[in-house]
């Protein structure tokens, strides 16, 4: 929001360089962050989108916007495949509306529907995480309902070899570890321009 007038006037600020080149290579597609719970799909898709001059929606967070309900609260009360049904509508619409930079839940590549939806319409991205990088993320919160088992640690490796061949089939992986979120944001975009500059040959 801006504080005033002078800031209403500022022009956005320039592109880097780097982030110039990525935003050439999406084009009018959207950006899409996969990757498990923890990974960092939200704080660096806000970065990259920052960096990008592009729209950031986050889908767990337009999830909880238009149920006006928390995930925790539509897990209890409708089920994982309710959520599934409604996360791919969420999905299929900000879709739509590129080009954004859009920050997926956990599990939304591993629904078929969503993960085609965003092959289509996305250059995804997929955030690939250690189990200790996860695990020292997630431990301390809450909030997530598929963690809330007898051993969660557990629970967390039996995602990660369920999902990591699916996320696998996104465009590009980026490892996300113990590094400043800068130095992934950057990852990011490195990846994105080295994809453009491949498919330029
Ligand atoms: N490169 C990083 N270095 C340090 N901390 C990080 C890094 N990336 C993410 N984090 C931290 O990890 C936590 C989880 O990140 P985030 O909420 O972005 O994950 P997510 O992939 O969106 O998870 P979910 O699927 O549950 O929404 C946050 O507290 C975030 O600040
Ligand atoms: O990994 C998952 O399946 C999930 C991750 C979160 O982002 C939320 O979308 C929800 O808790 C489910
Ligand atoms: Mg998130």
């Amino acid at each position: 929001m801006p504080n005033s007038m002078t800031d209403l006037l500022k022009s956005p600020p320039a592109r880097t360089p780097l982030a110039e080149q990525a935003r050439l290579a999406i084009g009018r597609r959207n950006l899409v962050f996969v990757g498990l719970m923890g990974a960092g799909k939200s704080v660096i898709g806000r970065m990259v989108a920052q960096q990008l001059s592009l729209p950031f929606m986050d889908t767990d967070a337009e999830i909880e916007r238009v149920s006006r309900m928390t995930i925790s609260e539509l897990f209890a009360s409708y089920g994982e495949v309710e959520f599934r049904a409604l996360e791919t509508r969420v999905m299929e619409r900000l879709l739509k509306g590129g080009p954004r930079v859009i920050s997926t839940g956990g599990g939304a590549f591993i629904n078929e529907r969503t993960r085609a939806a965003i092959k289509r319409d996305g250059v995804s991205v997929w955030l690939r995480a250690d189990l200790e990088v996860l695990w020292e993320r997630v431990c301390r919160r809450e909030h997530r309902p598929l963690l809330k088992t007898e051993n969660p640690k557990q629970t967390l490796e039996n995602l990660m070899n369920q999902r990591y061949p699916i996320y696998a089939e996104a465009d590009l992986t980026v490892e996300s570890r113990d590094v400043r979120k800068e130095t992934v944001t950057a990852e990011v975009l490195a990846a994105i321009a080295a994809m453009a500059e491949g498919q330029e040959k």
